[in-house]
């Protein structure tokens, strides 16, 4: 993974007032600014991706794909908090010479979104022709939207709310109780808290499947089976998967900032801030969601000015935006083909 890093050597001052003493962000661009720098496809990724989108969006990125670095300018930044080349809980704090861990500073997605934007400064990047994300990734490109509605033209939210629900919080919260029942958690070390770690993945897992995935994908042949399911060996797998990849400190911190998730905070309500929203927009919503239900999407679109509404049917759950690249494909592609200057459109059901 080819990561360049941007250092902003300054102060970077958080939404609670509190500062991180500088800021690095890692991020990766394909292909070249065109002429008339209108080119440029920005990427929000989720919770525990990183900046190479070539690697983990596969099918929607890439050489033969819909977004390729012929045609586009494709940027995608590591968010605060996560270890692949961003400022993170494993940072070295400069004041005291040693990791920050628990004494990181809880940041927002606001501040995710805020340090995106010193990116594109630095990066002469006025004008952002697609912003997109899933998930946590849509929360950053609607508050990005929001805060900066004339630098982006289209906008793309799949999977993803205007503010985080209970349901979603009681999930994270779920994850960060059993990363703190494993007392190596407050150790503060590079290794502290990976058992939790490995559950608190595990649990997220029912989160971004569903019913029908499991029942499909880990269900038992043999009757005679007392111990020992497939399902559990899968659950057991995911969380070793991330931990191998992962710290529970970044998990931690970003759980909670997508906990605060609210575009509505300090802009009189959430109807409010979406009303801000200029860029063309699709929303994209999965059927088979039961972490971000469909319903969220459809109340984006109703607020949302110039917007457009696709229903992607996957049987994957919440995870189908990562994995449904040719649908997504389709209703991109449609959505570029219809004319939304001012008027909704509802495109027909794509997958
Ligand atoms: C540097 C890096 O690592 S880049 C990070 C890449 N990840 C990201 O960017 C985050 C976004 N990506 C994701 O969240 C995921 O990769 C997804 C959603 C796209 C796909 O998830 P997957 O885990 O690949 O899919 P799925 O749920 O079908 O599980 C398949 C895996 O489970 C394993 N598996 C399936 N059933 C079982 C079982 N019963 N017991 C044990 N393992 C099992 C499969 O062998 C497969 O293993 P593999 O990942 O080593 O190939
Ligand atoms: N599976 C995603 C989180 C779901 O949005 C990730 O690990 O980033």
């Amino acid at each position: 993974m080819n990561t360049e890093i941007f250092k902003y050597n300054k102060s970077f001052k958080l939404e609670s007032g509190k500062q991180l003493p500088e800021l690095q962000i890692g991020f990766n661009t394909y292909g070249t600014l065109n002429k008339n720098r209108d080119n440029v496809v920005w990427v929000c990724h989720a919770l525990t991706a990183n900046s190479d989108v070539f690697d983990w969006w596969k099918g929607l990125f890439g050489e033969h794909d819909h977004f390729n670095p012929a045609e586009y300018f494709i940027v995608c930044a590591n968010i605060i908090g996560s270890a692949y080349g961003s400022t993170n809980p494993l940072s070295i704090n400069p004041v005291t010479g040693h990791p920050f861990y628990l004494a990181f500073p809880q940041f927002t997605v606001r501040d995710m979104v805020k340090a995106h934007q010193l990116l594109a400064d630095h990066l002469q990047i006025d004008h952002i022709e697609i912003l997109l994300g899933g998930s946590l990734g849509g929360q950053q490109a609607a508050e990005w939207a929001i805060s900066e509605p004339d630098r982006i033209k289209n906008l793309i939210l799949i999977a993803t709310n205007a503010k985080h629900s209970a349901w979603g919080i009681a999930f994270n919260e779920s994850q960060r109780l059993a990363i703190s029942a494993d007392r190596t958690f407050y150790s503060n070390t590079p290794d502290g808290g990976k058992k939790g770690l490995k559950a608190a993945r595990s649990i997220a897992l029912l989160s971004y499947r569903n019913y029908k995935t499991y029942g499909i994908t880990q269900q038992e042949e043999k009757d005679s089976l007392v111990d020992g399911y497939k399902a559990s060996s899968y659950q057991n797998y995911q969380g070793e998967k991330l931990v191998n990849r992962f710290n529970a400190y970044s998990y931690w911190y970003l759980s909670k900032s997508m906990d605060s998730h609210n575009v509505g905070r300090g802009r009189r309500g959430v109807e409010k801030a979406l009303s801000l929203i200029k860029a063309r927009t699709l929303v994209i919503g999965i059927k088979s969601d039961v972490l971000f239900p469909i319903e969220e999407q459809q109340y984006l679109f109703r607020h949302i000015s110039k917007s457009a509404f696709a229903e992607l049917d996957s049987f994957y759950g919440h995870d189908g935006f990562l994995i449904e690249t040719e649908a997504l494909t389709n209703i991109i592609t449609s959505f570029f083909k219809t004319d939304v200057k001012g008027k909704i459109i509802e495109l027909q059901r794509t997958a």
